[in-house]
Protein backbone atom coordinates (compact mmCIF):
# COMPACT_ATOMS: atom_id res chain seq x y z
CA UNK A 1 0.00 0.00 0.00
CA UNK A 2 2.98 2.53 1.06
CA UNK A 3 4.82 1.32 -2.02
CA UNK A 4 1.32 1.99 -4.02
CA UNK A 5 1.23 5.65 -2.95
CA UNK A 6 4.95 6.34 -3.38
CA UNK A 7 4.21 5.41 -6.70
CA UNK A 8 1.51 7.37 -7.42
CA UNK A 9 2.62 10.36 -5.84
CA UNK A 10 5.63 10.18 -8.21
CA UNK A 11 3.59 10.01 -11.35
CA UNK A 12 2.03 12.80 -9.82
CA UNK A 13 4.80 14.84 -9.81
CA UNK A 14 6.62 13.64 -12.78
CA UNK A 15 3.49 14.34 -14.47
CA UNK A 16 3.28 17.99 -12.94
CA UNK A 17 6.82 18.85 -13.74
CA UNK A 18 6.62 17.36 -16.96
CA UNK A 19 3.46 19.78 -17.77
CA UNK A 20 5.40 22.26 -15.82
CA UNK A 21 8.42 22.30 -18.06
CA UNK A 22 7.36 21.30 -21.31
CA UNK A 23 3.24 21.64 -22.03
CA UNK A 24 2.85 25.12 -20.53
CA UNK A 25 3.32 27.21 -23.11
CA UNK A 26 6.40 25.38 -24.48
CA UNK A 27 9.17 28.71 -24.78
CA UNK A 28 11.61 25.95 -26.31
CA UNK A 29 11.90 27.27 -29.66
CA UNK A 30 13.32 25.39 -32.26
CA UNK A 31 17.28 25.76 -31.89
CA UNK A 32 17.52 27.37 -28.49
CA UNK A 33 17.23 25.37 -25.24
CA UNK A 34 16.88 26.61 -21.76
CA UNK A 35 20.50 24.50 -20.49
CA UNK A 36 21.92 27.01 -23.49
CA UNK A 37 21.35 30.26 -22.37
CA UNK A 38 24.32 32.68 -22.92
CA UNK A 39 25.15 35.74 -22.11
CA UNK A 40 25.78 36.28 -26.19
CA UNK A 41 29.41 37.28 -26.77
CA UNK A 42 29.80 38.29 -23.12
CA UNK A 43 31.75 35.48 -21.03
CA UNK A 44 29.82 34.02 -18.31
CA UNK A 45 31.11 35.36 -15.19
CA UNK A 46 30.81 39.20 -16.81
CA UNK A 47 27.28 38.95 -17.53
CA UNK A 48 26.21 40.16 -14.02
CA UNK A 49 28.55 43.14 -14.55
CA UNK A 50 27.56 44.14 -18.17
CA UNK A 51 23.39 43.90 -17.22
CA UNK A 52 24.79 46.62 -14.05
CA UNK A 53 26.37 48.65 -16.92
CA UNK A 54 23.33 48.61 -19.16
CA UNK A 55 21.00 49.75 -16.47
CA UNK A 56 23.86 52.51 -15.64
CA UNK A 57 23.23 54.40 -18.92
CA UNK A 58 19.98 55.32 -17.48
CA UNK A 59 21.10 56.98 -14.94
CA UNK A 60 22.88 59.26 -17.11
CA UNK A 61 20.28 59.65 -19.92
CA UNK A 62 22.39 62.31 -21.60
CA UNK A 63 24.55 59.97 -22.68
CA UNK A 64 22.15 58.13 -24.15
CA UNK A 65 21.49 60.81 -26.22
CA UNK A 66 24.90 60.55 -27.62
CA UNK A 67 25.15 59.43 -30.70
CA UNK A 68 28.74 57.24 -30.66
CA UNK A 69 27.57 55.91 -27.18
CA UNK A 70 24.36 53.94 -28.58
CA UNK A 71 25.42 51.61 -30.64
CA UNK A 72 28.14 49.97 -27.59
CA UNK A 73 24.97 49.99 -25.71
CA UNK A 74 22.30 48.60 -27.90
CA UNK A 75 25.42 45.96 -28.62
CA UNK A 76 25.66 45.26 -24.99
CA UNK A 77 21.47 44.85 -24.33
CA UNK A 78 21.48 42.35 -27.39
CA UNK A 79 24.29 40.28 -25.86
CA UNK A 80 22.04 39.96 -22.91
CA UNK A 81 18.63 39.05 -24.16
CA UNK A 82 19.16 37.40 -28.01
CA UNK A 83 19.14 34.11 -26.60
CA UNK A 84 16.15 34.54 -23.79
CA UNK A 85 14.50 35.85 -27.53
CA UNK A 86 15.31 33.41 -29.65
CA UNK A 87 14.23 30.77 -26.23
CA UNK A 88 10.81 32.53 -25.46
CA UNK A 89 9.52 33.80 -28.58
CA UNK A 90 11.63 32.22 -31.96
CA UNK A 91 14.07 33.92 -34.73
CA UNK A 92 11.53 36.86 -35.39
CA UNK A 93 12.21 39.97 -33.04
CA UNK A 94 9.02 41.85 -33.59
CA UNK A 95 5.53 41.92 -33.08
CA UNK A 96 2.39 41.04 -35.59
CA UNK A 97 -1.33 41.67 -35.34
CA UNK A 98 -2.26 38.08 -34.11
CA UNK A 99 -5.06 36.61 -37.05
CA UNK A 100 -7.92 34.16 -35.62
CA UNK A 101 -6.96 30.59 -36.37
CA UNK A 102 -3.90 31.28 -37.54
CA UNK A 103 -0.56 30.06 -35.20
CA UNK A 104 1.81 33.34 -33.91
CA UNK A 105 4.38 31.83 -36.10
CA UNK A 106 1.84 32.25 -39.09
CA UNK A 107 1.16 35.70 -38.23
CA UNK A 108 4.65 36.40 -37.57
CA UNK A 109 5.84 35.03 -41.13
CA UNK A 110 3.46 37.07 -42.67
CA UNK A 111 3.81 40.36 -41.62
CA UNK A 112 6.93 39.83 -42.54
CA UNK A 113 5.74 38.56 -45.82
CA UNK A 114 3.76 41.89 -46.11
CA UNK A 115 6.93 43.62 -46.25
CA UNK A 116 8.67 42.45 -49.20
CA UNK A 117 5.15 42.47 -50.77
CA UNK A 118 5.13 46.16 -51.17
CA UNK A 119 8.77 46.68 -52.09
CA UNK A 120 7.49 45.26 -55.51
CA UNK A 121 11.41 43.39 -55.72
CA UNK A 122 11.81 40.95 -58.55
CA UNK A 123 13.66 37.71 -57.80
CA UNK A 124 17.58 38.29 -57.87
CA UNK A 125 17.11 41.88 -56.41
CA UNK A 126 19.53 42.92 -54.11
CA UNK A 127 18.04 44.24 -50.87
CA UNK A 128 18.73 45.17 -47.31
CA UNK A 129 17.52 44.15 -43.90
CA UNK A 130 18.58 47.23 -41.60
CA UNK A 131 19.11 45.49 -38.40
CA UNK A 132 18.67 42.12 -38.82
CA UNK A 133 18.98 40.33 -35.82
CA UNK A 134 18.85 36.56 -36.03
CA UNK A 135 17.28 37.36 -39.60
CA UNK A 136 13.86 35.14 -38.93
CA UNK A 137 12.40 37.96 -41.22
CA UNK A 138 15.57 37.66 -43.65
CA UNK A 139 15.21 33.99 -44.20
CA UNK A 140 11.13 34.14 -44.80
CA UNK A 141 11.76 37.24 -46.92
CA UNK A 142 14.02 35.86 -49.45
CA UNK A 143 12.38 32.51 -49.90
CA UNK A 144 8.77 34.06 -50.12
CA UNK A 145 10.63 36.67 -52.90
CA UNK A 146 13.61 34.85 -54.27
CA UNK A 147 15.60 37.78 -53.80
CA UNK A 148 18.79 38.21 -52.44
CA UNK A 149 18.55 39.35 -48.95
CA UNK A 150 21.84 41.30 -47.01
CA UNK A 151 21.17 42.24 -43.23
CA UNK A 152 23.54 44.00 -41.20
CA UNK A 153 23.54 44.31 -37.23
CA UNK A 154 25.42 45.52 -34.52
CA UNK A 155 25.81 42.39 -32.35
CA UNK A 156 28.26 39.97 -33.23
CA UNK A 157 26.33 37.25 -31.69
CA UNK A 158 23.51 37.36 -33.98
CA UNK A 159 25.73 37.52 -36.72
CA UNK A 160 26.90 34.24 -35.69
CA UNK A 161 23.47 32.93 -34.98
CA UNK A 162 22.01 34.16 -38.38
CA UNK A 163 24.45 32.69 -40.45
CA UNK A 164 24.37 28.92 -38.65
CA UNK A 165 20.60 29.94 -39.27
CA UNK A 166 20.80 30.41 -42.79
CA UNK A 167 22.86 27.83 -43.27
CA UNK A 168 21.01 25.19 -41.46
CA UNK A 169 17.80 26.83 -43.74
CA UNK A 170 19.75 26.26 -47.02
CA UNK A 171 19.59 30.02 -47.74
CA UNK A 172 22.90 31.03 -47.12
CA UNK A 173 23.57 31.65 -50.88
CA UNK A 174 20.22 34.06 -50.74
CA UNK A 175 21.39 35.75 -47.27
CA UNK A 176 24.54 37.18 -46.27
CA UNK A 177 25.08 38.65 -42.91
CA UNK A 178 27.05 41.72 -41.96
CA UNK A 179 28.28 42.81 -38.56
CA UNK A 180 28.10 46.94 -38.53
CA UNK A 181 26.31 50.05 -37.30
CA UNK A 182 23.63 51.27 -39.59
CA UNK A 183 24.43 54.76 -38.94
CA UNK A 184 27.53 54.34 -40.70
CA UNK A 185 27.10 50.90 -43.13
CA UNK A 186 29.94 49.28 -45.28
CA UNK A 187 28.06 49.57 -48.72
CA UNK A 188 27.91 51.75 -51.62
CA UNK A 189 26.00 54.30 -52.39
CA UNK A 190 23.31 53.55 -54.95
CA UNK A 191 23.77 49.38 -54.61
CA UNK A 192 20.58 47.70 -53.24
CA UNK A 193 17.31 47.30 -54.78
CA UNK A 194 14.95 47.75 -51.79
CA UNK A 195 15.70 48.14 -48.31
CA UNK A 196 13.46 47.20 -45.34
CA UNK A 197 14.12 47.34 -40.90
CA UNK A 198 11.53 45.72 -38.90
CA UNK A 199 11.47 47.51 -35.19
CA UNK A 200 14.78 47.97 -35.55
CA UNK A 201 15.65 52.17 -36.45
CA UNK A 202 13.54 52.79 -33.20
CA UNK A 203 17.27 52.00 -31.75
CA UNK A 204 18.77 55.00 -33.68
CA UNK A 205 19.39 58.00 -31.51
CA UNK A 206 18.79 60.52 -34.18
CA UNK A 207 16.58 58.92 -36.93
CA UNK A 208 17.45 61.02 -39.85
CA UNK A 209 21.23 59.43 -39.76
CA UNK A 210 19.70 55.80 -40.17
CA UNK A 211 17.05 57.11 -42.95
CA UNK A 212 19.99 58.66 -44.87
CA UNK A 213 22.35 56.49 -45.05
CA UNK A 214 19.47 53.90 -45.76
CA UNK A 215 18.76 56.60 -48.47
CA UNK A 216 22.13 56.81 -49.82
CA UNK A 217 22.75 53.03 -50.16
CA UNK A 218 19.44 52.71 -52.38
CA UNK A 219 19.10 52.84 -56.31
CA UNK A 220 16.90 55.79 -57.06
CA UNK A 221 13.58 54.44 -57.82
CA UNK A 222 13.71 51.92 -55.14
CA UNK A 223 11.61 52.08 -52.05
CA UNK A 224 12.19 51.44 -48.58
CA UNK A 225 9.91 50.06 -46.03
CA UNK A 226 10.01 51.01 -42.01
CA UNK A 227 8.05 49.45 -39.11
CA UNK A 228 8.65 51.64 -36.44
CA UNK A 229 8.11 51.90 -32.58
CA UNK A 230 6.12 55.27 -31.72
CA UNK A 231 3.76 56.75 -29.13
CA UNK A 232 0.40 57.37 -30.84
CA UNK A 233 -2.05 60.45 -30.86
CA UNK A 234 -3.41 58.77 -27.83
CA UNK A 235 -0.12 59.48 -25.66
CA UNK A 236 -0.50 62.55 -23.55
CA UNK A 237 3.24 63.47 -21.91
CA UNK A 238 1.39 65.15 -19.08
CA UNK A 239 -0.05 62.06 -17.94
CA UNK A 240 2.20 60.28 -15.20
CA UNK A 241 0.72 56.47 -16.03
CA UNK A 242 1.47 57.43 -19.48
CA UNK A 243 4.93 58.65 -18.90
CA UNK A 244 5.35 55.38 -16.98
CA UNK A 245 4.44 52.91 -19.31
CA UNK A 246 6.97 54.83 -21.45
CA UNK A 247 9.85 54.81 -19.67
CA UNK A 248 9.41 51.34 -18.80
CA UNK A 249 9.50 50.56 -22.50
CA UNK A 250 12.19 52.49 -23.42
CA UNK A 251 14.70 50.73 -20.32
CA UNK A 252 13.72 47.37 -21.09
CA UNK A 253 14.04 47.86 -24.63
CA UNK A 254 17.75 49.80 -25.01
CA UNK A 255 16.04 52.81 -26.69
CA UNK A 256 17.09 56.26 -26.70
CA UNK A 257 13.44 57.63 -26.61
CA UNK A 258 10.52 56.75 -28.16
CA UNK A 259 9.38 58.91 -30.92
CA UNK A 260 6.39 60.61 -31.80
CA UNK A 261 4.32 58.99 -34.91
CA UNK A 262 4.01 62.29 -36.57
CA UNK A 263 7.89 62.68 -36.60
CA UNK A 264 8.17 59.65 -38.56
CA UNK A 265 7.33 60.47 -42.18
CA UNK A 266 8.42 63.92 -41.55
CA UNK A 267 12.28 62.43 -41.13
CA UNK A 268 11.94 60.44 -43.88
CA UNK A 269 11.09 63.46 -46.20
CA UNK A 270 13.69 65.38 -44.88
CA UNK A 271 16.31 62.77 -46.32
CA UNK A 272 14.95 62.80 -49.61
CA UNK A 273 12.42 60.05 -49.50
CA UNK A 274 8.93 60.31 -51.21
CA UNK A 275 6.15 59.01 -48.85
CA UNK A 276 4.08 56.60 -50.98
CA UNK A 277 2.33 54.77 -47.72
CA UNK A 278 2.08 55.50 -44.31
CA UNK A 279 -0.08 53.83 -41.69
CA UNK A 280 -0.69 52.07 -38.31
CA UNK A 281 -1.26 48.87 -38.71
CA UNK A 282 -1.90 47.86 -35.18
CA UNK A 283 -5.02 49.86 -35.72
CA UNK A 284 -8.63 47.57 -36.03
CA UNK A 285 -9.92 45.90 -37.88
CA UNK A 286 -5.89 44.26 -36.68
CA UNK A 287 -5.75 42.17 -33.50
CA UNK A 288 -4.12 43.05 -30.52
CA UNK A 289 -0.15 42.28 -31.42
CA UNK A 290 0.09 42.76 -27.72
CA UNK A 291 -2.12 39.05 -27.09
CA UNK A 292 0.85 37.14 -27.48
CA UNK A 293 2.63 38.60 -24.59
CA UNK A 294 -0.01 38.52 -22.83
CA UNK A 295 -0.92 34.78 -22.92
CA UNK A 296 2.15 33.88 -22.14
CA UNK A 297 2.53 35.30 -18.83
CA UNK A 298 2.03 32.10 -17.07
CA UNK A 299 4.74 30.41 -19.46
CA UNK A 300 7.00 33.46 -17.92
CA UNK A 301 6.54 32.59 -14.17
CA UNK A 302 7.50 29.16 -15.12
CA UNK A 303 10.64 30.40 -17.38
CA UNK A 304 11.82 32.60 -14.69
CA UNK A 305 11.66 29.32 -11.95
CA UNK A 306 13.34 27.42 -14.58
CA UNK A 307 16.39 30.16 -15.49
CA UNK A 308 17.16 30.46 -11.53
CA UNK A 309 17.45 26.91 -10.61
CA UNK A 310 19.88 26.73 -14.57
CA UNK A 311 21.51 29.65 -12.76
CA UNK A 312 21.53 28.38 -9.14
CA UNK A 313 23.32 25.20 -10.55
CA UNK A 314 25.49 27.28 -12.48
CA UNK A 315 24.54 25.77 -15.88
CA UNK A 316 23.25 29.76 -16.76
CA UNK A 317 25.28 32.32 -15.69
CA UNK A 318 23.84 34.35 -12.84
CA UNK A 319 23.06 37.33 -14.22
CA UNK A 320 20.57 35.56 -16.73
CA UNK A 321 18.25 35.93 -14.00
CA UNK A 322 18.16 39.54 -13.48
CA UNK A 323 17.86 40.04 -17.77
CA UNK A 324 15.10 37.46 -17.62
CA UNK A 325 13.52 39.63 -14.75
CA UNK A 326 14.11 42.84 -16.60
CA UNK A 327 12.38 41.30 -19.98
CA UNK A 328 9.28 40.24 -17.58
CA UNK A 329 8.52 43.65 -16.61
CA UNK A 330 9.27 45.07 -19.84
CA UNK A 331 6.15 42.58 -21.08
CA UNK A 332 3.90 44.35 -19.00
CA UNK A 333 4.61 47.85 -20.22
CA UNK A 334 4.56 46.56 -23.60
CA UNK A 335 1.01 45.07 -22.83
CA UNK A 336 -0.07 48.20 -21.00
CA UNK A 337 1.22 50.33 -24.00
CA UNK A 338 -0.79 48.09 -26.62
CA UNK A 339 -4.23 47.91 -24.06
CA UNK A 340 -4.26 51.75 -23.87
CA UNK A 341 -3.58 52.42 -26.93
CA UNK A 342 -0.50 54.78 -26.29
CA UNK A 343 2.00 52.67 -28.24
CA UNK A 344 2.46 50.99 -31.40
CA UNK A 345 5.43 48.72 -32.58
CA UNK A 346 3.81 48.60 -36.65
CA UNK A 347 3.77 52.01 -37.34
CA UNK A 348 4.38 51.43 -41.60
CA UNK A 349 6.26 54.01 -43.43
CA UNK A 350 6.44 52.99 -47.16
CA UNK A 351 8.48 55.42 -49.37
CA UNK A 352 10.40 56.12 -52.33
CA UNK A 353 14.12 57.15 -53.30
CA UNK A 354 12.94 59.19 -55.83
CA UNK A 355 14.72 58.83 -59.37
CA UNK A 356 17.55 61.68 -60.38
CA UNK A 357 17.29 64.20 -62.89
CA UNK A 358 21.06 64.66 -64.82
CA UNK A 359 22.01 67.73 -64.17
CA UNK A 360 25.10 69.74 -65.12
CA UNK A 361 26.40 73.11 -63.87
CA UNK A 362 29.10 75.35 -65.59
CA UNK A 363 30.14 79.29 -64.94
CA UNK A 364 29.71 81.86 -67.39
CA UNK A 365 30.59 85.69 -66.25
CA UNK A 366 30.93 84.38 -62.55
CA UNK A 367 27.18 83.79 -62.81
CA UNK A 368 26.43 79.88 -61.52
CA UNK A 369 24.49 78.10 -64.46
CA UNK A 370 22.47 74.68 -63.84
CA UNK A 371 21.29 73.07 -67.03
CA UNK A 372 18.74 70.64 -65.77
CA UNK A 373 17.78 68.00 -68.79
CA UNK A 374 15.57 65.74 -66.34
CA UNK A 375 12.16 64.75 -68.40
CA UNK A 376 13.44 66.12 -71.30
CA UNK A 377 13.29 69.73 -70.11
CA UNK A 378 16.07 72.65 -70.94
CA UNK A 379 15.76 74.50 -67.79
CA UNK A 380 18.59 77.02 -67.30
CA UNK A 381 19.02 78.59 -63.68
CA UNK A 382 21.22 81.96 -63.77
CA UNK A 383 21.57 83.46 -60.00
CA UNK A 384 18.63 81.59 -58.48
CA UNK A 385 16.23 82.38 -61.80
CA UNK A 386 14.94 79.59 -63.78
CA UNK A 387 15.05 80.09 -67.59
CA UNK A 388 13.17 77.73 -68.86
CA UNK A 389 15.12 76.96 -72.86
CA UNK A 390 12.91 74.10 -74.45
CA UNK A 391 12.93 74.57 -77.84
CA UNK A 392 14.82 77.99 -77.87
CA UNK A 393 18.06 79.16 -78.90
CA UNK A 394 20.46 80.22 -76.46
CA UNK A 395 23.26 82.49 -76.42
C1 LIG B 1 11.69 45.10 -31.22
C2 LIG B 1 12.17 44.82 -30.05
C3 LIG B 1 11.91 43.48 -29.41
C4 LIG B 1 10.45 43.09 -29.43
C5 LIG B 1 10.13 41.71 -28.85
C6 LIG B 1 10.67 40.63 -29.79
C7 LIG B 1 10.62 41.53 -27.41
C8 LIG B 1 10.10 42.63 -26.47
C9 LIG B 1 9.95 42.01 -25.09
C10 LIG B 1 10.50 40.60 -25.22
C11 LIG B 1 10.13 39.55 -24.24
C12 LIG B 1 9.50 39.81 -23.08
C13 LIG B 1 9.22 38.80 -22.06
C14 LIG B 1 10.13 37.57 -22.19
C15 LIG B 1 9.76 36.46 -21.20
C16 LIG B 1 9.81 36.98 -19.79
C17 LIG B 1 10.69 35.26 -21.38
O1 LIG B 1 10.34 34.23 -20.48
C18 LIG B 1 10.65 34.73 -22.79
C19 LIG B 1 11.02 35.83 -23.79
C20 LIG B 1 10.10 37.07 -23.65
C21 LIG B 1 8.70 36.69 -24.09
C22 LIG B 1 10.71 38.20 -24.54
C23 LIG B 1 10.68 37.82 -26.01
C24 LIG B 1 10.99 38.97 -26.98
C25 LIG B 1 10.16 40.23 -26.67
C26 LIG B 1 8.68 39.96 -26.86
C27 LIG B 1 12.88 45.90 -29.24
C28 LIG B 1 13.98 45.49 -28.37
C29 LIG B 1 13.16 47.16 -29.99
C1 LIG C 1 14.43 44.14 -32.15
S1 LIG C 1 15.72 43.62 -33.15
C2 LIG C 1 14.84 43.31 -34.68
C3 LIG C 1 15.60 42.36 -35.52
C4 LIG C 1 14.92 41.95 -36.83
N1 LIG C 1 14.53 43.09 -37.61
C5 LIG C 1 13.74 41.08 -36.53
O1 LIG C 1 12.61 41.58 -36.69
O2 LIG C 1 13.92 39.92 -36.15
C6 LIG C 1 16.62 45.12 -33.54
C7 LIG C 1 17.87 44.87 -34.36
O3 LIG C 1 18.45 46.14 -34.70
C8 LIG C 1 19.85 46.02 -34.57
N2 LIG C 1 20.46 47.34 -34.38
C9 LIG C 1 20.16 48.27 -33.45
N3 LIG C 1 20.96 49.35 -33.57
C10 LIG C 1 21.79 49.09 -34.62
C11 LIG C 1 22.83 49.80 -35.25
N4 LIG C 1 23.22 51.01 -34.84
N5 LIG C 1 23.43 49.25 -36.31
C12 LIG C 1 23.08 48.01 -36.75
N6 LIG C 1 22.10 47.28 -36.18
C13 LIG C 1 21.46 47.81 -35.12
C14 LIG C 1 20.04 45.11 -33.38
O4 LIG C 1 21.35 44.59 -33.33
C15 LIG C 1 18.96 44.09 -33.67
O5 LIG C 1 19.47 43.13 -34.53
Amino acid sequence: MDALALFCTASLLAGGLYWFVCVLGSAEQKGKRAVHLSGGSISSEKVQDKYNQYWSFFRRPKEIETTEKVPAFVDTFYNLVTDIYEWGWGQSFHFSPSIPGKSHRDATRLHEEMAVDLLNVKPGARILDAGCGVGGPMRAIASHSGANVVGITINEYQVNRARMHNKKAGLDSQCEVVCGNFLQMPFADDSFDGAYSIEATCHAPKLEEVYAEIYRVLKPGSMYLSYEWVTTELYHADDPEHVEIVQGIERGDALPGLRSYSDIAEIARKVGFEMVKEKDLAKPPARPWWLRLKMGRLAYWRNHILVTVLAWLGIAPKGVVDVHEMLFKTADYLTRGGDTGIFTPMHMILCRKPVKKDSFTFRIDAALLIVDVGLGALNIEVDGIVFNCSRRKFK
